[in-house]
């Protein structure tokens, strides 16, 4: 379902995203690269001779009119990646007494009304498409969560929440899904180097870090994208989200 086949990547301007659509593209995919920053998404699609689609996720118009330049272009992707995402630090209650309510609705907008908009808009194309195997499987959708899914810290009500629901999506979806062909799997990144992760204070990233047990280290976007590889090459991964943590478990803050 790689090699010869399209895939798409959202956020692939960076980071696990990035990593992901060159990875699928040295596996003989040809792969559609979608972000907020255009020329991010060109930068990388360039490079895998692929294809650039400027969107933001969280806008269904936008998702839906990428979606269409893909299918004229390209046909319809087999493997879906959905890394697009914010990391957001907002406390419930700051020490300025302001509300966060609008930090709490930007991050849910995009990481989980993100992510639904693309599996929507993808599953409903996908399976329209012919069936590849005897088992009739027709594509795989691999969303990102984080594992402050299930060790959020303080300050990260809003992204955990996200993140919740990113990994609670996969077990019925892949229900709905399965009678098309199509299976959902979610991962679930520990600490990796990227941009997102450079914001962290050095002091939050040791802390960190300290709870990491082995390898007890950032990880790479390599390794992420090597999941992916996994996870579409085995038909028997569905409906589960899978930690990719180095058995971390992040502390309290
Ligand atoms: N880096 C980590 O430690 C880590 C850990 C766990 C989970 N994650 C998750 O992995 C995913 C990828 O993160 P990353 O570390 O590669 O970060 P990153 O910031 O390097 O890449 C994220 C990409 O998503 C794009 N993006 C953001 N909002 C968008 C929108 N509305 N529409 C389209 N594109 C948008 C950004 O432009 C960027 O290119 C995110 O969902 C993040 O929450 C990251
Ligand atoms: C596991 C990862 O998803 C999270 C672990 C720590 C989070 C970071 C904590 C500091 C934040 C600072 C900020 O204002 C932007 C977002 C953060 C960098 C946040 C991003 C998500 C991770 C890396």
């Amino acid at each position: 379902m790689i090699k010869g086949h399209v895939a798409l990547v959202t956020g692939a301007g960076s980071g696990l995203g990035a990593a992901t659509a060159r990875h699928l593209a040295s596996l003989g995919a040809t792969v559609a690269c979608i972000d907020l920053t255009e020329g991010a998404a060109a930068a990388v699609a360039a490079d895998i001779g692929g294809l650039a689609l400027g969107a933001d996720v969280s806008d269904a118009a936008a998702v839906e009119a990428a979606f269409d330049r893909l299918l004229e272009k390209l046909g319809v992707p087999r493997v879906v990646v959905s890394c697009a995402g914010i990391g957001t630090a907002a406390r419930i209650l700051p020490r300025d007494g302001s509300l966060t309510i609008g930090a709490f609705e930007r991050t849910l907008r995009v990481n989980l009304l993100g992510t639904y908009t693309v599996m929507s808009v993808a599953a409903r194309a996908i399976a329209a498409a012919e069936p590849l195997d005897g088992d009739g499987a027709r594509g795989v959708i691999i969303n990102t969560a984080s594992i402050a899914y299930e060790d959020g810290q303080i300050g990260q009500a809003a992204y955990s929440a996200s993140k919740g629901g990113v990994a609670s999506m996969t077990l019925p979806a892949s229900r709905e899904l399965a009678r098309f062909g199509i299976r959902v799997m979610t991962i679930a990144p520990g600490l990796f180097e990227t941009s997102m992760s450079a914001g962290l204070p050095d002091d939050v990233r040791a802390e960190i870090l300290k709870a990491v047990p082995f390898p007890s280290r950032m990880g790479d976007a390599n390794e992420f994208a090597r999941l992916v590889q996994c996870i579409v090459e085995n038909p028997m991964l569905n409906g589960s989200v899978i930690r990719l943590d180095a058995a971390a478990r992040m502390p309290i803050k």
